[in-house]
């Protein structure tokens, strides 16, 4: 996770074509307070499996598409012709967001997970994948074309040196300074932290975060962040965000690219079935739901 007082602001170099159906409708010790924070991932592999983070920005030029599916048109959902025309797009979206959120309370706060959402996003702004984080805190810059003034002490990273429950009670404890200190916001309706935004991946068996389909986790209903020791995807121990937490966010962007996934995207749009209820259809923030798909992603819609 991550914070800055400065908007994401800039340029935006290039247009990129998509179709967009609009929306009817860490450690403690690292708690500095601070304005963009981000928050390094939903869920982590743990322990000795890098972890990383990052996206890119840019302008996508949007037109709708009179040819989707009725269930598809009440969402809103975004296909791309490639994986840079969607990182580009989510950088714009990021930074609107971060505008809006530092101009009405001056901080926004950004969970980024994991998986190949960070390669594909790390890939246009000249970091890579496992570099992404330093590109942040060291270049200062979040994305290429949009300076950000990130300080370290605001990327709050989990502490892969502690076991699966160490780690998941430590970075609770971080996230509950920071609500305390009033950096994080609490929502209003769950009492759980609520996230300005929260960049989700999703696995080819519909799951997010680290919440997989038919674990007992996904119906916790406390507990801000879990940890699990047998996940049925490598590493078997990892650290999540909380379906209460995900769903307090005030923002989800599901970013979901390859022909691996169309099935779930294809069931979680309301188009298809699956037997068992997938983690990904379980995401509803108290805000926006956006879906960045790219186009072999999209091919089940
Ligand atoms: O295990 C995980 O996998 C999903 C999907 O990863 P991907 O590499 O197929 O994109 C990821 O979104 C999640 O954060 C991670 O815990």
């Amino acid at each position: 996770m991550a914070s800055s007082s400065r908007p994401l602001s800039a340029s935006l170099p290039t247009t990129h074509t998509h179709r967009v159906i609009p929306s009817s409708s860490p450690s403690p010790s690292s708690c500095s307070p601070a304005t963009t924070r981000f928050f390094r991932r939903t869920s982590s592999t743990h322990p000795n499996n890098s972890i990383s983070v990052s996206f890119t920005c840019l302008k996508a030029k949007a037109s709708m598409s009179a040819n989707m599916p009725p269930a598809t048109q009440e969402k809103n959902v975004q296909v791309f012709d490639s994986e840079e025309d969607l990182s580009v797009a989510l950088a714009k979206y990021t930074a609107n967001l971060s505008e809006k959120f530092i101009k009405q309370k001056g901080s926004f706060t950004v969970v980024v997970s994991g998986g190949s959402l960070i390669k594909s996003l790390s890939s246009s702004t000249g970091c890579s994948a496992n570099n992404a984080c330093d590109c942040w805190r060291f270049r200062g810059r979040l994305l290429n074309a949009y300076p950000v003034p990130i300080p370290p002490g605001n990327i709050y990273a989990i502490n892969d040196a502690l076991s699966a429950e160490g780690a998941a009670d430590d970075y609770e404890t971080c996230v509950k300074h920071l609500v305390h200190n009033g950096i994080i916001s609490t929502s209003e309706a769950s009492g759980f932290p609520k996230f300005d935004l929260m960049l989700l991946g999703m696995g080819p068996d519909g799951h997010v975060a680290s919440l997989f389909p038919g674990h007992p986790l996904l119906q916790e209903k406390n507990k801000w962040v879990a940890f699990i020791k047998e996940s049925p995807k490598p590493p078997p121990q990892r650290i999540t965000f909380t379906f209460p937490v995900i769903n307090s966010s005030a923002n989800i962007a599901l970013v979901v690219a390859g022909a691996g996934k169309a099935h779930p995207v294809h069931v979680a749009l309301g188009h298809g079935q699956d037997p068992d209820l997938l983690p990904v259809q379980m995401v509803s923030p108290e805000g926006e739901l956006a879906w960045f798909l790219d186009k072999d992603a999209a091919s089940k819609l």
